[in-house]
């Protein structure tokens, strides 16, 4: 198996502070890690490290160079329109498909297609959450690094959140989940921290 993510005994060292070390997986395509653990053990710090955000202490990490993030802020333009602000950031994306027909596929997967044309700063939070994943449906990215994805999210956008996670999957894309919430995420490999 040649992976697309792993992390070879990986330390994280955050304030001065140890916040794990030792962590270990590969994830080939079509895979997924969950990583869970109690407030405060480093979840975002993994997936912040994973995103090239944060250098480890120690050890190696593998990941694609296009990747995905989703995090606390949804870094969309708050002034401009929903659709535009997508768009923006589609531009920069290596994907074979134009950014125009990627963003409206995106908005459409998380149903927020009728109101493409709304301020971003109107959208409620679970809109701006799901705003937030039709980045990550649009990046086309094949490693998708999702932080707390299900926050702020109702029990059904959370149904439509893993069946996006499992569409992305079937396609030989990799993904990352940081939770504490329950997700179903089948056959994927657990990082326990803590
Ligand atoms: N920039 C920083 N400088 C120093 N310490 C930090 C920094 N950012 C986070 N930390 C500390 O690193 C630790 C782990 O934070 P992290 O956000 O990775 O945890 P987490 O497992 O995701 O927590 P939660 O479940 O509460 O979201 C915390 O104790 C936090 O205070």
């Amino acid at each position: 198996m040649t992976p697309v993510f792993a992390f070879r005994d990986v330390a994280c060292l955050r304030g001065g502070r140890m916040l794990f070390e030792h962590v270990s997986f590969a994830v080939a395509p079509g895979g997924a890690v969950l990583v869970s653990g109690p407030n405060g053990v480093g979840k975002s710090s993994l997936i912040r490290i994973a995103a090239g955000l944060l250098r480890p202490a120690d050890g190696a990490v593998t990941v694609p160079p296009h990747r995905a993030l989703m995090a606390e802020a949804a870094a969309l333009d708050a002034a401009r329109p929903l659709g535009a602000a997508l768009h923006f950031w589609a531009t920069l994306d290596p994907a074979p498909a134009s950014a125009t027909e990627r963003v409206a596929k995106a908005l459409d997967a998380v149903g927020l297609a009728t109101i493409a044309a709304v301020p971003v700063r109107l959208l409620s939070t679970g809109q701006r959450r799901r705003a937030a994943l039709a980045r990550v449906v649009a990046s086309g990215a094949p490693l998708w690094l999702l932080d707390e994805p299900g926050n702020g999210l109702d029990v059904a956008s959370v149904g439509l959140l893993e069946a996006l996670i499992a569409t992305h999957r079937a396609a030989g894309g990799a993904v990352a989940v940081a939770t504490h919430l329950p997700i179903a995420l089948p056959d994927a490999m657990p990082v326990v921290l803590g």
